[in-house]
């Protein structure tokens, strides 16, 4: 079986609505770094969508913006679904660092976005639990983060994301820190759950292997400025496993998307 790659975004999915849309975005720093230029994306309902590219391009300042934590210097980020005025997006973000606090126990760690919002213990029980069943540490509520593996850590941080129901997750680079073995099986539940929840999913990796896995969408970005310089999907079925981690079809996928990042720093090296 040939892999198979549609650029500009043209696939299976092609048809869903944007759950969320980035307008001429324009990105510059205090310090004159232009960090974005006249980036445009249409992210859609349901997509897998991982951003790759090299170190500097702005796929972490992507992200920065759609969760409002930065704002773009120009351009529009638009969320067409939602009601106009709407200023609290349903999304969660997930960091490369599983960031949580030390003196609470993982059930504290994943109430949080919870308790900020005023809900108690006693009624964010049954969401917190869940949220942990999804990601396999039920039995490890009262434990605290000292006494759980990196990869554990990074469950609770992916639990304390989905406790608050998003329809879009972003999650910039959240498994560069784990062992291989430990990524691969993080990479399994979080394909499991996307197929089982059908959230919109915005990733970002340095890893071409990781983006295929996942993805049926690649954004290839640039450098200085950043920008899209492809868009690819990728028309591999779901679910993923094993089998097609060690496919020919895989491997074809690889090469083609390896391809488009060479190109992406090749296109910095000549400006
Ligand atoms: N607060 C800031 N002030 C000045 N420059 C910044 C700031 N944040 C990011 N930059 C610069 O903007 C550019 C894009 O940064 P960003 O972190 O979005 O890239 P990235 O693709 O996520 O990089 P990496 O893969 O290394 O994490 C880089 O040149 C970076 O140095």
């Amino acid at each position: 079986m040939t892999a198979k790659v549609s650029e500009s975004g043209q696939g299976a999915r092609a048809s869903s609505p944007a759950i969320v849309s980035l307008n001429q975005i324009s990105k510059t720093f205090s310090n004159g770094t232009i960090a974005l230029r006249e980036m445009s994306l249409d992210i859609r309902q349901g997509e897998f969508i991982t951003l790759l590219g090299p170190s500097g391009c702005g796929k972490s300042t992507v992200l920065r913006i759609l969760t409002s934590l930065t704002s773009p210097t120009t351009g529009r980020v638009e969320w067409p679904m939602e009601q106009s005025g709407q200023d609290e997006h349903e999304m969660s973000f997930v960091f490369q660092e599983p960031t949580l606090m030390p003196w609470a126990t993982v059930f504290g760690n994943v109430w949080l976005p919870l308790r900020l919002k005023g809900i108690s213990k006693k009624l964010a029980h049954d969401r917190v639990m869940e949220a942990l069943e999804m990601v396999g540490l039920a039995g490890f509520s009262e434990s605290y983060p000292r006494e759980l593996s990196g990869g554990m850590k990074m469950r609770v941080s992916i639990a304390r994301a989905l406790v608050t129901k998003p329809k879009v997750l972003l999650m910039d680079e959240p498994f560069a820190a784990l062992d291989e073995i430990t990524r691969f099986k993080l990479n399994n539940d979080i394909l499991h759950l996307w197929e089982t929840f059908g959230w919109t999913v915005v990733f970002v990796t340095h890893s071409v292997f990781e983006s295929v896995y996942l993805s049926n969408r690649i954004v290839v970005m640039a450098a200085r400025p950043g920008r899209v310089v492809n868009d690819m999907t990728l028309d591999a079925p779901y679910p993923r496993g094993d089998e097609f981690r060690t496919s020919a079809e895989y491997g074809d996928y690889c090469r083609t998307v390896s391809d488009a990042l060479h190109a992406a720093m090749d296109a910095n090296d000549h400006l």
